[in-house]
C-alpha cells in the first residue's frame, strides 16, 4: 500500500468546537464611540438607540454552503428537509428550539443564520447532530462560516471564470474562498472546467498568508497563488503577451495558449478587492475589546494606507474592470473619505450605482457629510481642514499635525456621487456593520486625466479640473506605479488583529495603534523563506506513467506542474497550474512577489513500498484533493464504475479485500495493476441510500486490497450525507469511545473488520490531512 510522506495539521481543530460560538451577555460601552457616530448623525436620532441596542446583542452564526453548485444544493436540502424539520420537533426547557433561517439576500437562499444560546447547544441532542453536520462539512470546505455581511464584497465584484482577479488584503481567506466559487461555480460533482483566468490572494502578514491558504485548501483551484507584499506598492508584473489569434477567455479547455517571446504585457485586473485593513468597529457584537479601546483617531491613522491600497487597485485595473472597496468599519473616514479621495485623485473612476442588485439587503446610501475628531477626545469642532490648521497656532503643533485634508468631506463631495456606497448597520437585519463601494473605470474618450494630489497639504480645494499640482510626499508613494518595485520583504501598517488568533472569519483588523497615524511600515517577515517553485519536464517516467494508468486526456497539461523543492530533488508533490499563473511564475522570479503557494497539489508520490518495487507507473497517486483539478481531463468512459454497495464497503473498511465486493466490482479490480485508479461511483438508489449525483473518486489498487483515497474527514463527512451516520472506521471508533467513557469502560483497542494489514492502515493514517 501507498504510504505518502507524512504532513502538519493544518490546524482547524480549536475551531471545530467553537462551530456556533454566540456569547451570550456583553458589557459594552464606549462613551467616545457614542459622542462621536451621533454627532455624525450614521443614523437618524429616532433610530440612534435601535442601532445601540443592536449593537450590545450577540452577533447570530452565519454559514454559507460553499463549493459547486450541485453539491451547495444538494446540502442545502440536506439542512431544510434534514435537519431543520429534526430542529423543529426539539425543545430546550420547555421553549421549542429556534432554527436557522436563511439570509434572504443572499443568492439561492444557500446562506443561513443561526441564533442559538450555548446553553441549548451543548444540551439539545438536536443541535448536537446538526452542529456534527457543519463541522464536517466545513471540515472538508463545502460550508464556510462566514459573517453575513462579509459574503457581500464578492457578490459584488461579479467574477467569472476568466477574469484577472486581485484580492489585495486577502487573509484569512473566507472572500478568497468566495472568489474561488466563482470561478469553480459551474462545475460539478463529475465534470469540472479548467478556468483560464487567475486569482492572486495577497496579504502583507505572512503568519496570515498560511491561513489564507489553509483556508482555500478547502477550495483548490489551479487559478491562485498567494502572494505576501504590501498592497499600496503591490509590484507590477509582466507576462509574455497572447497571440491576438487565441481566445482570451479560453473557451476551449486544454487549449495552449500562443505566448509570444518577444512581446510583454504588464498584468492588469478584471477585478480587484480591496478589503482593507480597518478599526473594525462594525464588529463589536463579537469583538468584544473594541468597547473598551476604541477611539476616533484609529480610523484617522488607518486612512492613508487605505488609500494607497485603493490607489495602487486603481492603477492596476483594465479599462473595463471593476473594484469593490470595504470595510467593517462605521468611520466615514476610513469610508467615504477614502472613496472620495480616491475619486479627485484619480478621475478616471467612478462609484457604480448597485441599488438594484440583492434587493432584499436593507442598506442606506453613503454619507456626502462627515466631519472627523481631531483628538482622541472627539473634538468634532472643526468643519473644514482650513479652519482646523487655522486653530494650530504654534509651530510645534503644525508640525506634529496628523490630520489630513482628506480626511474631511472635499469642496465637490457633492459631485462624486457618495451615496452609490452602502451602509449595512447591524439593526438592519442583526448582522454586523459593514461599509462597501463598487468603483470602476469611466468610459471616456479621449486623453486619461492626469492624477491630482491627494493628501490635502498641497491640494486646491474645490478641485474641478485635472491641473498637475505639485507632488506631495503621499502622492509620490501613491503615484509610483511599482514597475520596479522589489519588496524584499512585506510591509504592512502595525495593525493587530480584530479577532482571536487562528480563528477563521471574514473580519477586519483593528488599528491599536491608538491614534498614531501613518506609522513607518514595519518589516513582517524579514528573510523570505519559502521553498522554490520547479516546475517538471512533461516526459519525467514517473508522471507519464501515473496519466497513462489514469487515462488522462492527451491535452492533460503536464508541462504546468511543479515541484516545491529545487530542481534536480526527487519529487515529493506535484502541484498544477493554469497557463497564466504558469507564464506569470515562469516571468517574475518568486522571491520579487514573494510568492508562498500557487496552484492545486495534485499527485503524490507513493513512498517506496512493498506496492511500488521502484517502478515508475506505481510511484505517483492521484490525490483526492486534486481530483476536481484532474476532472476536467479526465476520460469518463474509462473510469472504474462502481455503485452505493461499493462505496459502502470503502467507507466502512480501511482497505477491504477485492474478494470482498460483489460483481462486477470484485473482478474489474481483480484484474487492475497494482497503483492509483480513478472510479465512477454512479448516482442511483440502493434500498434507503440515495447517491443524488455520481461520484469520482481517487483508489488505490495494492497486492490483494482497494482503498478509497480520501481523507479520513471528507470519508465522515460522505458518510453521514449518504448513510445519516458515520460508518467509517474512525467514526465507528469515535462511537465506542463515546460509550465507553460514558459507561465508564477502558477505551478499546481495536475495531474488529477487515483491517489486518497492518501497512495499509498505515497507509490510510498518512492520508495527506
Ligand atoms: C480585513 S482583513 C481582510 C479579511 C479578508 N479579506 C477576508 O475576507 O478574510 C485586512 C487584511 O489586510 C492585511 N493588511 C494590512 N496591511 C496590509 C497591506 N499594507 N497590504 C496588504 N495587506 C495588508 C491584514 O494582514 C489583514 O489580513
Amino acid at each position: 500500500m501507498p504510504r505518502t510522506k507524512k504532513k502538519g495539521r493544518r490546524g482547524g481543530k480549536a475551531r471545530d468546537n467553537a462551530w456556533i460560538d454566540r456569547k451570550d451577555t456583553l458589557e459594552t460601552t464606549n462613551e467616545r464611540f457614542e459622542r462621536y457616530y451621533k454627532n455624525l448623525k450614521i443614523v437618524p436620532d429616532e433610530k440612534w438607540d435601535d442601532f445601540m441596542h443592536s449593537l450590545r446583542q450577540p452577533l447570530p452564526s452565519t454559514f454559507r454552503i460553499a463549493g459547486n453548485r450541485q453539491l451547495a444544493q444538494v446540502l442545502n436540502d440536506a439542512v431544510k428537509n434534514t435537519y431543520i424539520p429534526q430542529l423543529q420537533s426539539g425543545t430546550f426547557e420547555g421553549e421549542p428550539l429556534p432554527v436557522p433561517t436563511p439570509l434572504p439576500w443572499y443568492p439561492d437562499s444557500l446562506a443561513w443564520q443561526i441564533n442559538v444560546p450555548r446553553k441549548s447547544l451543548r444540551k439539545s441532542p438536536e443541535y448536537k447532530k446538526f452542529h456534527n453536520f457543519l463541522v464536517f462539512e466545513t471540515e472538508v470546505g463545502n460550508i464556510s462560516r462566514q459573517e453575513a455581511v462579509s459574503m457581500l464584497p464578492p457578490l459584488f465584484l461579479d467574477v467569472e471564470p476568466h477574469h484577472w482577479v486581485i484580492d489585495m488584503c486577502a487573509a484569512p481567506g473566507s472572500k478568497t474562498t468566495q472568489i474561488i466559487e466563482a470561478f469553480h461555480a459551474n462545475d460539478s460533482l463529475s465534470t469540472a472546467m479548467a478556468p483560464t483566468g487567475l486569482l492572486i490572494a495577497n496579504d502583507s502578514d505572512n503568519r496570515r498568508t498560511h491561513l489564507l491558504i489553509h483556508q482555500s485548501a478547502r477550495l483548490p483551484s489551479p487559478v491562485l497563488m498567494v502572494t505576501n507584499l504590501d498592497a499600496s506598492s503591490f509590484p507590477a508584473i509582466k507576462i509574455p503577451v497572447v497571440d491576438a489569434s487565441d481566445d482570451i477567455k479560453g473557451g476551449e479547455h486544454g487549449k495552449k495558449r500562443n505566448w509570444r517571446k518577444d512581446k510583454e504585457q504588464q498584468i492588469r485586473f478584471d477585478r480587484i478587492l480591496c478589503d482593507v485593513p480597518c478599526s473594525g468597529d462594525g464588529t463589536l457584537r463579537k469583538n468584544l475589546e473594541i468597547w473598551k479601546k476604541w477611539q476616533p483617531l484609529d480610523g484617522n491613522g488607518l486612512h492613508s494606507l487605505q488609500l494607497r491600497i485603493l490607489l495602487r487597485g486603481f492603477q492596476m485595473l483594465k479599462n473595463d474592470g471593476r473594484i469593490v472597496y470595504s470595510t467593517c468599519s462605521l468611520n466615514p473616514v476610513e469610508n467615504e473619505a477614502v472613496i472620495a479621495a480616491a475619486l479627485n485623485h484619480n478621475q478616471e473612476f467612478e462609484l457604480v450605482d448597485v441599488s438594484d442588485r440583492l434587493p432584499s439587503l436593507i442598506r442606506i446610501p453613503g454619507l456626502t457629510s462627515w466631519c472627523p475628531a481631531v483628538d482622541r477626545d472627539v473634538d468634532m469642532s472643526f468643519d473644514t481642514y482650513a479652519k482646523y490648521m487655522e486653530s494650530l497656532t504654534d509651530e510645534r503643533a503644525r508640525s506634529s499635525n496628523k490630520m489630513l485634508e482628506s480626511h474631511w468631506p472635499p469642496a465637490n463631495v457633492n459631485d462624486l456621487k457618495l451615496e452609490r456606497c452602502m451602509r449595512i448597520y447591524p439593526h438592519f437585519q442583526d448582522s454586523g456593520g459593514f461599509f462597501v463601494a463598487v468603483l470602476r473605470k469611466k468610459v471616456t474618450a479621449g486623453e486619461p486625466i492626469e492624477p491630482v494630489a491627494i493628501d490635502g497639504k498641497r491640494q486646491a480645494e474645490g478641485v474641478s479640473g485635472p491641473p498637475a499640482p505639485k507632488k506631495t510626499k503621499l502622492d509620490e508613494e501613491i503615484s509610483t506605479d511599482s514597475m520596479n518595485v522589489d519588496q524584499s520583504a512585506a510591509k504592512s501598517e502595525p495593525v493587530a488583529m480584530a479577532e482571536e488568533q487562528g480563528k477563521i472569519s471574514g473580519s477586519h483588523e483593528h488599528n491599536q495603534t491608538q491614534g498614531k497615524q501613518k506609522q513607518p511600515l514595519t518589516e513582517t517577515g524579514g528573510t523570505f523563506k519559502e521553498n522554490p517553485f520547479t516546475f517538471i519536464s512533461r516526459h519525467e517516467a514517473s508522471l507519464q506513467a501515473c496519466i497513462k494508468r489514469l487515462n488522462l486526456k492527451p491535452n492533460f497539461p503536464a508541462e504546468n506542474l511543479f515541484m516545491r523543492s529545487p530542481e534536480g530533488e526527487p519529487i515529493r508533490s506535484l502541484y498544477l497550474v493554469n497557463d497564466v499563473v504558469k507564464a506569470i511564475m515562469q516571468s517574475t522570479d518568486y522571491t520579487r512577489i514573494r510568492l508562498v503557494s500557487a496552484g492545486v497539489k495534485i499527485f503524490g508520490k507513493v513512498e517506496n513500498s512493498k506496492d511500488t518495487r521502484n517502478l515508475p507507473e506505481r510511484q505517483i497517486r492521484v490525490l483526492s484533493e486534486g481530483m476536481a483539478a484532474v476532472l476536467p481531463y479526465v476520460n469518463h468512459d474509462t473510469l472504474i464504475a462502481a455503485d452505493i454497495g461499493v462505496l459502502r464497503t470503502l467507507l466502512g473498511t480501511y482497505h477491504p479485500l477485492c474478494t470482498s465486493f460483489e460483481e462486477p466490482f470484485r473482478t474489474t479490480m481483480t484484474n487492475k495493476s497494482i497503483g492509483s485508479h480513478i472510479s465512477r461511483f454512479k448516482a442511483g438508489t440502493q434500498g434507503p441510500t440515495t447517491l443524488t449525483h455520481d461520484l469520482i473518486l481517487p483508489l488505490w489498487r495494492s497486492e490483494n486490497a482497494v482503498s478509497l483515497m480520501v481523507e479520513k474527514k471528507a470519508k465522515s463527512a460522505l458518510s453521514l450525507r449518504l448513510f445519516g451516520e458515520d460508518i467509517t472506521v474512525a467514526g465507528r471508533n469515535k462511537q465506542i469511545e463515546t460509550v465507553k467513557v460514558v459507561n465508564g469502560d477502558e477505551e478499546p483497542s481495536t475495531i474488529p473488520g477487515n483491517d489486518s494489514d497492518e501497512e495499509d492502515v498505515d497507509a490510510d493514517k498518512n492520508m495527506d490531512e
